[in-house]
């Protein structure tokens, strides 16, 4: 096996990049999307599910984890993995932007951030050290640092003091987990805000940390898109070519393309399986929803362009009249068909890069989705 964070760069198209990142659970081909399963599952999928349509990683979450069913619970069954039988790879987030993102009392210091469980309103203590070990109980593949996510609209004063501080974090991290102390890879977070000096501040200070891949944060927080593209096509480009570039919480189908463009090799977002419960639903022709009326004696398959099991096996009247009637298998149906179509872009994203066809892909989606 090779060694875990291990990253080769096989072909670039412009910037955008095709590459391979090993970890402890298998390699993993990029530019990459990663389902969300924030409580150790992705929402009403199964693994064999998610393997079928060659997930290779997904997410988890540490803040939730912790506080349900507990991350030394979950260490006693051993690990993430074993308990929730997903046995390639997985991310988790460090919690920083679920605590900073809750409505409600936190108490933020240099030790770390206080603040209340959204279970029951107890109160616990993330310091940078305690997000690592949580992680370590979970054995996840690849491991968050605790940053602070200032919000949007945050200004240059406040930004600047927070990136300081999780750069002072992200080193607290990295020494509670030295690189190659085990098999698990720790990424740094880039913040900065949208001012481009102090995300060329940010991404100095952590570069030069020993990080085996480095994430972009702090977007995807209420910005307009052409702000947040702005902040990624300055940003991607600071991180050391050599390593994995994952930007968090992004985005539409557009979006990835736009980041690929510019860089980034990875890339997750909750909108794929959130819009399916709602009933959005992304297609090779455009966004559609399936409680319209049109599709009520509709007998075409959702995408006719989409091999999946959704698209292959039901009609878009009776994909509306589960979801009219709130039944749990328009859940799992849509969920299915959005995570798909999203995995299936970037299979296209990848082959697309080898064969120095990125930019015509991007321009054919461009059109599908536009405005
Ligand atoms: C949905 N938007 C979004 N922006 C993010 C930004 C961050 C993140 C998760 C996000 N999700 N996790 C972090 N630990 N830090 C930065
Ligand atoms: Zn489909």
């Amino acid at each position: 096996m090779t060694k875990p964070g291990t990253f080769v760069v096989h072909a670039t198209d412009g910037n955008a990049r095709r590459g391979t990142l090993s970890t402890a659970h298998g390699d993993i081909q990029t530019p990459i999307f990663m389902p969300v399963g924030t409580q150790g599952t992705v929402k009403s999928l199964s693994p064999q599910d998610l393997e079928e349509m060659n997930a290779q990683i997904i997410l988890g979450n540490t803040y939730h984890l912790y506080l349900r069913p507990g991350d030394e619970l979950v260490a006693r069954r051993g690990g993430l993995h074993k308990f929730s039988n997903w046995n390639r790879p997985i991310l988790t987030d460090s919690g920083g932007f679920q605590v900073f993102s809750l409505k409600g009392i936190r108490k933020l210091s240099e030790e770390g951030v206080e603040f209340r469980s959204y279970i029951d309103g107890s109160k616990h203590f993330f310091s940078p050290e305690k997000a690592i070990e949580i992680q370590m109980n979970l054995g996840s593949d690849i491991m968050m640092v605790l940053d602070e996510c200032v919000g949007y609209g945050a200004d240059r004063g406040y930004t600047e003091k927070s990136l300081e501080m999780t750069t002072r974090w992200a080193k607290r991290c990295r020494e509670r987990y030295p690189a190659g102390s085990g098999d698990q890879l720790m990424f740094g977070i880039v913040q900065g805000g949208f001012f481009k000096d102090l995300r060329t501040r940010s991404a100095e200070q952590l570069c030069s940390l020993p990080f085996e891949g480095f994430a972009i944060g702090g977007l995807s927080v209420g910005e307009s898109i052409p702000e947040m593209y702005e902040q990624v096509h300055h940003t991607a480009p600071l991180l050391p070519a050599e390593k994995p570039r994952y930007l968090m919480g992004v985005g539409t189908p557009l979006d990835l393309l736009e980041a690929v463009s510019a860089g980034v090799d990875m890339l997750d977002c909750v909108l794929p399986s959130r819009n399916a419960r709602n009933g959005t639903l992304f297609t090779s022709q455009g966004k559609i929803n399936i409680k319209k009326a049109a599709y009520k004696e509709d007998d075409s398959p959702l995408d006719p362009n989409c091999n999946c099991y959704t698209c292959r096996n039901f009609s878009k009247a009776y994909l509306r009249h589960l979801y009219m009637s709130k039944e749990l298998l328009s859940y799992r149906l849509n969920t299915y068909h959005n995570l798909y179509f999203y995995l299936d872009l970037m299979q296209q994203v990848r082959d697309s890069i080898e064969n120095g066809t990125f930019a015509q892909l991007k321009a054919r989606y461009e059109d599908a989705y536009a405005a």
